[in-house]
């Protein structure tokens, strides 16, 4: 079954949208006519067959599990989170770009199980053979592309082939780098060029770079939100964490503190690290390289000061 009306009319576009602060609760049944209407407004109408279009998020929205946090919901807010870069940070993006930065944003973590890499490798389960690196980004490509392939999916058919060759490798690129694994060395070359003032959008490396930050930067947004929001999700994401924890020890391996349940009291003192090893050094290089991304930043600042108001509660 289509979207009723993959329209959404205007008065029915919620407050924020047009902001990075916008979060989805209250509106979770439109979302697949809002990622609609992010392609449209960015790509230009009657670009895609608007039926393929809708088919396309559905079976997205479908493929995504019901988990507590890697869910469909999250392949939005990043879809979202790269749509307002897009629209707002000032960087002029081709079409190809553009397509495969939403397409590759919504799709990111698709058919998500709630478990890490690292879980993978740790049980050598049969997706930790598969491949060596990146194994769950590179799953979540796997099934990116059968779903493109599939019957009425083919939103990319009226490229060329080698359009749709090069698409499809950037979709790649863009969801292997919400890896984040690959953030350190990136943010690490990227924060090198900036110190010698040598960042040079031009040249392919450096926007390659600036690119993947964008997406460990949508991937993250989580934590720039809105701090009541923000508390609610860091819920889910816990809760997610301990399962893993919860399996692991089942054999018998000892999980990360954080997803060790017996370390909840901690949680608040684990989002002041997280935030203070991973996400400020992440949001303040892309600044630096986009300063219209500013408010991700402030957002993840003003997160961090409510958790360590929390973790002095707590102390
Ligand atoms: O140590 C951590 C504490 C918290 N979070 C976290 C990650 C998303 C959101 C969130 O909070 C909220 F949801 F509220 F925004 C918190 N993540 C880690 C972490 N550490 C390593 Cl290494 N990898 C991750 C990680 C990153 C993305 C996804 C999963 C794990």
């Amino acid at each position: 079954k289509l979207v009723s009306n993959p329209y959404v009319p205007e008065e029915q576009v919620p407050a924020a949208f047009d902001t990075y602060a916008f979060f989805c609760y209250g509106h979770e049944e439109i979302l697949p006519q809002l990622f609609i209407r992010m392609v449209e407004q960015t790509l230009g109408k009657d670009r895609f067959e608007m039926e393929k279009l809708c088919r396309f998020t559905l079976t997205m929205r479908k493929n995504y599990r019901p988990i507590q946090y890697h869910n469909w919901q999250h392949g939005f807010h990043v879809a979202h989170c790269v749509w307002r870069m897009i629209e707002s940070c000032g960087m002029e993006f081709t079409w190809m770009e553009k397509i495969g930065l939403l397409i590759g944003g919504l799709a990111h973590d698709v058919d998500h199980r709630g478990y890490n890499n690292d879980f993978f490798k740790k049980l050598n389960l049969p997706m930790a053979n598969l491949y060596t690196t990146s194994v769950m980004e590179q799953h979540h490509y796997k099934q990116t592309v059968s779903i493109l392939q599939a019957e009425g999916h083919d939103i990319l058919s009226s490229m060329s082939s080698e359009e749709y060759r090069d698409i499809l490798n950037f979709i790649r690129t863009v969801i292997i780098n919400t890896d984040l694994a690959l953030y350190f060395p990136n943010n690490k070359f990227l924060s090198g060029l900036i110190e010698k003032d040598e960042f040079d959008i031009k040249l392919k490396p450096h926007r390659d770079g600036l690119i993947s930050l964008i997406m460990t930067a949508s991937d993250l947004c989580a934590i720039t939100k809105p701090w009541e929001t923000q508390k609610k999700t860091a819920k889910l994401i816990y809760e997610e964490f301990y399962m893993q924890g919860d399996e692991e020890k089942k054999h018998g391996i000892q999980p990360l503190p954080m997803m060790d349940r017996l370390n909840e009291k901690d949680i608040a003192k684990q989002q002041v690290g997280f935030i203070n090893f991973v996400c400020k050094p992440m949001y303040t290089t892309l600044v630096k390289l986009l300063p219209k991304t500013e408010p991700l930043l402030s957002g993840c600042l003003v997160c961090k000061d409510n958790w360590e108001k929390e973790a002095a509660e707590v102390a």
